[in-house]
């Protein structure tokens, strides 16, 4: 188990360029599948559920050329489907969330597929009937054995239907886009979630010869085609992370540009950031945020408390909730924090109350954060990474505390995030990996 010694702060200052999308990696890599034509991947951030992801396709005969160090081309023309039987596929597709996505690809083209429960991040009940029921009504056959703990798949043939999904899930959704782009007929996607990981995984399908529209709305039209082509494909920066990086910079008061952001594709995310008093400046595609000693919780219009939410895109994403809720705990004010899609990915805060911060969780589900305004820095702690965002919350509330914290258990944010010490220590952080 590697961990981080983390020496607080210190100020930093300079430029960071994001990864590109991990949850958009993990849809764009599985993608390949779907055809036995190359396919060339650029912006693959290097992480540990990607590369595991990566290894997998090798492992069923994919071919896999790294042409550069972010990019790679990958050829789906021999799968062996034998892989799916042995132990070593049942112990890797079972360590991360975005083996799931294999499933629609390996039904569309190969007419079967199994997957043991997949991993990811434990921070709540993380059900897959959407996919399942998504595979059930384009024809495919379902069912779950108790004994191996295999959810298996079959279907002689797909045929396009209209679907309602229960939930606007976002593996879900990728699932039953792959599987339905060649399915016999036209599917009908409503409900469907709309993350730009989606719409760049439409985008992908349609360069390779797809027919599918609606793409960004919820309410997806997939015309079933034949067969698939190759194609390229560049994965957008990870907003995830460009996220993080601005409540790092509010909460250790440093100046910090990111870099090449694709504004355009963040949604809410950077207003979300506004209301919490931080100062973001846009500059060509480049975000500024200067050194900010002070920054405000803003209130509701009649003067209620702030309450920031999650939902489904275009609303505010889940996976930035820990890291609003740690950068409140510097600033001015008080907000409410709702995480309403997960129900455990709150329980980290005990160590920000550990360390000072001033939080009462109101369930597993809220928590409300009286801002300190920088009256006392939080203190060092000792800690353990629970989740992929609790741990970078967790290391951002080390980079802004007075002394030396140690955050274990870092192969959590080894999931997601690339280099993370060492592009952090280029622009002035003092984290050392032990
Ligand atoms: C590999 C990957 O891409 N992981 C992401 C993906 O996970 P994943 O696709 O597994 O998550 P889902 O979108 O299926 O669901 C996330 C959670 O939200 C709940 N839910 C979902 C939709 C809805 O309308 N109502 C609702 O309550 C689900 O029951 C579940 O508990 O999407 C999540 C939600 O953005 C992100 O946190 C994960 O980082
Ligand atoms: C929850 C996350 O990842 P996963 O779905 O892979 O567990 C995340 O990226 O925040």
């Amino acid at each position: 188990m590697a961990s981080f010694r983390v020496k607080g702060g210190q100020r930093l200052k300079g430029e960071i360029q994001p990864q590109g999308a991990k949850n958009e990696a993990l849809q764009i890599i599985s993608a390949v599948l779907l055809t036995a034509e190359p396919v060339h991947i650029k912006k693959i951030p290097d992480i540990r559920d990607v590369n595991k992801l990566i290894e997998l396709l090798a492992d069923f005969g994919v071919q896999i050329e790294k042409t550069g160090p972010e990019s790679y081309i990958f050829t789906a023309k021999d799968v062996n489907l034998d892989f799916l039987e042995s132990d070593q596929f049942k112990e890797k597709a079972a360590s991360l969330r975005g083996s799931i996505m294999i499933l629609g690809p390996l039904l569309a083209r190969f007419g079967k597929g199994k997957i043991p429960k997949p991993g990811g991040d434990k921070i709540g009940r993380r059900r897959l009937d959407t996919h399942f029921i998504g595979f059930q009504k384009l024809g495919a056959k379902f069912d779950y054995h108790i004994g191996t703990g295999f959810y298996n798949v079959s279907a002689k043939e797909l045929t396009g239907t209209y679907l309602h999904l229960d939930e606007a899930s976002v593996t879900g959704t990728a699932n039953i886009i792959m599987a339905a782009s060649m399915a016999k007929g036209t599917t009908t996607v409503y409900n469907a979630a709309c993350e730009p990981y989606i719409q760049q995984l439409c985008k992908m399908i349609n360069r390779m010869g797809g027919k599918i529209s609606g793409i960004g709305s919820n309410l997806l039209v997939i015309e079933g085609v034949e067969s698939l082509g190759g194609t390229e494909h560049t994965m957008l920066p990870d907003m995830i992370e460009i996220g993080s990086f601005i409540g790092l910079a509010a909460m250790t008061q440093s100046e910090i540009t990111i870099k090449d952001a694709r504004i355009d594709q963040l949604g809410i995310i950077p207003d979300t950031f506004r209301r919490l008093g931080i100062n973001l400046e846009f500059r060509g595609d480049d975000i500024f945020i200067p050194a900010q000693e002070h920054y405000v919780i803003d209130s509701f219009i009649d003067g209620s408390i702030l309450t920031i939410a999650d939902a489904i895109w275009p609303g505010f994403t889940p996976d930035l909730i820990s890291i609003i809720l740690v950068t409140a705990t510097q600033a001015r004010g008080t907000v409410l924090v709702h995480q309403k899609m997960f129900e455990s990915r709150l329980f980290f805060v005990d160590k920000l109350i550990d360390m000072g911060a001033q939080i009462i969780l109101c369930d597993p589900h809220r928590a409300t954060v009286i801002g300190l305004d920088r009256a006392f820095p939080l203190r060092s702690i000792q800690m353990t990474s629970p989740d992929i965002r609790a741990g970078v919350s967790l290391l951002i509330a080390a980079l802004s505390a007075e002394g030396t914290s140690t955050i274990h258990n870092v192969e959590q944010i080894d999931r997601g995030y690339q280099y993370i010490e060492k592009r952090l220590n280029a622009i002035g952080a003092q984290i050392e990996r032990f």
